[in-house]
């Protein structure tokens, strides 16, 4: 028979629990978990009682006092975020967002939420989201906040050093110093030559698809896009240990290592504080291994090799010129070459992948870029010059278009405001130690910022206005444009990422045309279905025909 002492005394040792881990926040598992996991054993000796039954009853008491307590402070008028409103269940567990993001449809979520209840929305029982214009300055400008727990998983443990993407603060902005120096005009000059040879070799592959001629003349352009822009990247960081485009696939599996490492990264991130506790269990960090190998690897053969006839981004970030006071310890380069190849592959992939569905969609719009294309560039050789750039209106109102609609971040990871200070972030007073969200998916898809039909492909809206002069009874707020997110850690490569696009769609538009293979499937018209957020987009196959213009 269990007592009612032994019943009441694992209650109140759940509240104690509660109180306790609510100031002294954990930030691994495996401590908690053992403190909570002992407490039954102490209560039933104290109280001698040990038998199994009462052990198991004083567990069961314990952690439903402790999770019932928890779930009513988080829902309850008494939590700091408790004015915001949200669904039931975000307000209560974390678990319901990594529901959530499971689905993929992270970003079609937070659209409806921010629908239903408007520019600030509590999405977590300690965060928000905010679509709202104002937030993007309040959040990510001069005094925004530093990036909250979830980039810390991204970030390999077992290295004295950390990437771009999560550092914070003054060593953010010294490494962020010397991402912006490869990044300047001569930097980006270099970086175009490396970027011509691989696009020569897409065109010389597409060229042999295109000749073989009905029935065989198909391809996969999402898979194609991809090997391009890991094979350049793997350029720039390590002097080019990728040769997907040659090989026309994935042979050493690293695309996909990087795909299911971000997923699994952007999955587990969700719960930063059981991060440590996983990354201790034998075998469990294959793809960071796998990961980390790669890199080891190709630093030895990029120290080896020296660098090649145009400067890469190993270049710079090793300061090979000398202009910083120390010597940058080759750790630091190593991660942020994999940081280059994680942040620069897919995101460009997807951002040229979804520019072609568009284009596959409207006819008439695919034929009026062409022509531009063709005015700009009379032959096919010349399409690789950059400085006619700024003649491509068109197709860059096309592609502003594309990355409106589906930014390949779509919601991106949250910031977190200091502890001790409220702070008002888009005219809402919002507690200390908030995390929180601004999607850019939403943002630049909220009929406030971009109207009419936030929801339609059109191009033209970015040729009818422009940032001083917007046409009337439209909206076209460009403060809203986030692709590339805004302030000290936006995109170290935006400038980067417009060439490689100007540069490889107008090199495609010229030599091929493009058509649906199979247009009523998911891989045509409802290619748009397979886009997933896990922080950055992941598809499925664009299936098209490939024939070469005459
Ligand atoms: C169309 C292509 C691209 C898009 C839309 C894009 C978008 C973004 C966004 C939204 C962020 C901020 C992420 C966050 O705060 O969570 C970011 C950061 C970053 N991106 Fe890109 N990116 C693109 C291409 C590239 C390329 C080609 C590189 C290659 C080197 C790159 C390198 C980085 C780095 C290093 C960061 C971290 C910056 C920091 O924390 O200071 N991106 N990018």
């Amino acid at each position: 028979m269990v007592s009612t002492e032994l019943v009441y005394t694992a209650a109140v040792l759940g509240l104690v629990n509660h109180v306790y881990f609510h100031k002294f926040e954990p930030l691994t598992a495996h401590w908690p978990l053992l403190i909570v996991g002992v407490q039954p054993f102490i209560l039933v000796f104290s109280l001698h009682t040990f038998n199994l039954v009462n052990v198991l009853t004083a567990t069961t008491v314990l952690l439903a006092t402790l999770f019932t307590s928890i779930g009513i402070y988080r829902a309850g008028p008494w939590h700091p975020l408790a004015n915001i409103p949200g669904p039931f269940w975000a307000r209560v567990s974390k678990y319901w967002s990594l529901g959530v993001l499971l689905t993929g449809e992270k970003h079609v979520m937070m659209k409806r939420l921010h629908e239903q209840y408007g520019d600030v929305v509590r999405v977590g029982p300690n965060e928000v989201s905010i679509a709202h214009v104002d937030g993007i300055r309040n959040v990510f400008g001069t005094s925004g906040f530093q990036k909250g727990p979830f980039y810390d998983t991204w970030s390999d443990p077992t290295l004295p050093t950390k990437a771009l993407l999560n550092l914070r603060g003054d060593a953010h902005a010294n490494r962020r110093r010397i991402w912006n120096r490869g990044m300047n005009t001569e930097g980006l000059k270099g970086f175009e030559h490396v970027l011509a040879k691989r696009l020569v070799i897409l065109l010389s592959q597409f060229d042999k698809i295109a000749k073989s001629g009905p029935g065989n003349n198909k391809l996969d352009l999402a898979a194609w896009f991809s090997y391009l822009t890991f094979d350049f990247m793997g350029d720039l960081a390590f002097g080019g240990p990728f040769n997907m485009l040659r090989d026309g696939g994935d042979k050493d599996g690293m695309w996909a290592i990087v795909g299911q490492g971000a997923k699994a990264t952007a999955i587990i991130s969700q719960i930063p504080w059981l991060v440590p506790t996983f990354n201790g269990i034998p075998g469990a960090n294959y793809i960071m291994d796998r990961l980390r190998a790669f890199a080891q690897q190709s630093s030895e053969n990029r120290i080896k090799s020296g660098v090649g006839e145009h400067k890469d981004l190993w270049y710079h970030l090793m300061d090979e010129e000398g202009h910083e006071k120390r010597t940058i310890p080759v750790h630091d380069v190593v991660v942020d070459g994999v940081l280059a190849i994680v942040a620069g592959s897919d995101t460009a992939a997807i951002a040229l992948t979804y520019f072609f569905y568009r284009m596959l969609l409207d006819r008439k719009i695919y034929e009026r870029v062409q022509a531009e294309v063709d005015s700009v560039y009379p032959d096919a050789e010349s399409c690789l010059d950059s400085d006619r750039h700024d003649d491509l209106k068109f197709l860059s109102a096309c592609i502003q278009e594309s990355l409106r609609l589906f930014p390949p971040v779509p919601t991106g990871g949250p910031r977190k405001i200091p502890k001790g200070e409220s702070r008002v972030v888009a005219g809402k007073l919002i507690a200390p130690e908030t995390q929180i969200y601004v999607p850019a998916y939403v943002i630049q898809r909220s009929p406030v910022n971009f109207f009419p039909a936030p929801d339609s492909y059109d191009p033209d809206r970015w040729l009818r206005s422009s940032e001083h002069n917007v046409a009337e009874n439209e909206t076209l707020d460009y403060s809203a444009f986030i692709p590339f997110s805004y302030g000290a850690a936006n995109c170290a490569a935006k400038h980067l990422a417009w060439r490689q696009l100007l540069m490889t769609l107008s090199a495609v538009l010229k030599k091929y045309d493009i058509k649906f293979l199979d247009p009523e499937s998911k891989t045509g018209k409802d290619w748009e279905s397979t886009m997933h957020d896990f922080y950055v987009t992941e598809t499925g196959p664009l299936m098209v025909e490939v024939t070469l213009r005459k």
